[in-house]
């Protein structure tokens, strides 16, 4: 069994530099508003191609945190008119005075604080005070607030030039506000690498119910929705049939993918063409079968034009396992994203015991409750636990279709695991 082939995580980071080694071109994304046009769908995670450095202070100028009144000077104020977010900086303020100001003023040179409405008056006061030099603030004996209190400094959050993400990072949403919120119109990210699949199969049908001779083909299915998740979407998919030629004619055709997928053929049966096939071409076995159950026939080859080939195993749990093993860490790779670290499980239910090879099941969260005799009480500490789930085997999908993460067990130290998208 443990016949030279890499184990889980040698196959991991042997996938990743291999990925690491394809170009990676640049795409630009927008983060300005774009009112009024329709962006496209962003469902495909993206990553920096290059670091953002912010092109303002944040916030651009000091600014109220509340609504109420920037102050000079120890109470009583006598109120001297009013600055609205939005509006240009007021002029300053003379000790002994107060403007009125909502959450995000800039303020006037000269403020000490900004006094929260609720702490000099009532709300009805509040709502309907307009500007009115006669009036007097805290005459009723508001206390001094402390220098500072409530506003918000120029380039607290993040200064000129400073830099807020970094190259490889992932795009979160809030970082694509984060960077709008720093001045920037644009990013740019790395463009996913071109990937084509090709099942393989002369039992597979694409859609209906098979006939008894035929299965339908469940993992196209699967990979258009999980590719994406991974940071690269199908280009091109295509049925093969169980032939040499076929085969070969496929790899052939998809000349214009980085990545090729296939699915099935990749065992020793007798019609497990292509392993044959690649030797054919002249590519290079990079990675031939993983210690790893299930999924253990998976592979990786280069094609002399630098195309990588992975190569899934035909049954549809075997196939997800290489797509964790060498699919993710190929595409992060060409991403230049982190590799996907494999998470430290706080709790887990009961677990098979070790192996000599790694061994991945469909998991999922329990709900954090502990049973006890009674009915289930909600568990003080709320650490969700891990389950394994029934339908563990490598042809089934149905534990899968419930999991939220594979849980990992190697044949030696804990167990781990990778969420599931
Ligand atoms: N004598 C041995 N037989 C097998 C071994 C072995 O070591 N010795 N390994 C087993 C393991 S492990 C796996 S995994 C499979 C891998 O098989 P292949 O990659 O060659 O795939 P196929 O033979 O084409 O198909 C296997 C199985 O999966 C079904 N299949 C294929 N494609 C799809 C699809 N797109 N959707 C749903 N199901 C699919 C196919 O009908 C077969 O039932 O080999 C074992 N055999
Ligand atoms: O490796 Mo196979 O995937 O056990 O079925």
């Amino acid at each position: 069994m443990t016949d030279g082939a890499p184990d889980f995580q040698q196959a991991r980071l042997l996938a990743y530099s291999c990925g690491q080694s394809l170009t990676c071109s640049v795409d630009v994304v927008s983060v300005r508003s774009d009112f009024g046009t329709v962006p496209p769908a962003q469902g495909i995670p993206q990553f920096l191609a290059a670091d953002i450095h912010a092109r303002n202070d944040v916030p651009v100028a000091d600014c109220s945190a509340m609504d109420g009144y920037a102050v000079a000077g120890p109470p009583p104020w006598r109120f001297a008119g009013e600055a609205l977010p939005g509006e240009a900086n007021p002029v300053s303020l003379e000790p002994g005075t107060a403007i009125r100001v909502g959450t995000g003023s800039v303020i006037p040179n000269g403020t000490e604080a900004v006094v929260r409405w609720e702490d000099v008056e009532s709300r009805q006061a509040w709502r309907q005070a307009g500007p009115d030099p006669g009036l007097t603030l805290g005459a009723m004996g508001a206390p001094k607030p402390p220098d500072g209190d409530n506003i918000r400094r120029s380039g607290e959050e993040t200064r000129l030039a400073e830099r807020i993400g970094v190259s490889g990072q992932l795009l979160t949403s809030s970082l694509r506000g984060a960077a709008a919120a720093a001045g920037l119109d644009e990013l740019q990210v790395a463009r996913p690498p071109r990937i084509a699949l090709l099942a393989t199969g002369d039992e597979l049908q694409d859609s209906g119910v098979p006939s008894a001779s035929k299965i339908r083909d469940a993992l196209t299915p699967t990979l258009r929705s999980l590719l994406p998740a991974m940071g690269a979407g199908i280009g091109t998919a295509c049925l093969v049939p169980d032939s040499r030629d076929a085969a070969q004619d496929a790899l052939l055709a998809a000349d214009s993918a980085a990545i090729i997928l296939s699915t099935g053929m990749a065992s020793a049966g007798p019609r497990d063409y292509m392993r044959d096939v690649l030797a054919d071409l002249g590519a290079e076995m990079v990675i031939d079968n993983v210690q790893i159950r299930p999924g253990r026939p998976q592979g990786l080859a280069i094609l002399p034009d630098g195309r990588m080939v992975a190569l899934l195993p035909g049954n549809p749990f075997a196939a997800i396992s290489a797509m964790v093993t060498i699919v993710q860490p190929l595409i992060a790779g060409a991403l230049r994203a982190s590799l996907p670290a494999i998470r430290a499980v706080a709790r887990h239910g009961s677990v098979p015991k070790p192996g000599a090879v790694t061994r991945l099941y469909p998991a999922r969260w329990s709900t954090p409750t502990e049973q006890t005799a009674g009915p289930a009480e909600p568990s003080a500490l709320g650490i969700a636990r891990l389950d394994i789930l029934p339908w563990r085997g490598s042809a089934q999908l149905r534990g899968l279709a419930e999991a939220e993460a594979l849980l990992i067990v190697p044949p030696t130290g804990e167990p781990g695991y990778l969420p599931l998208p």
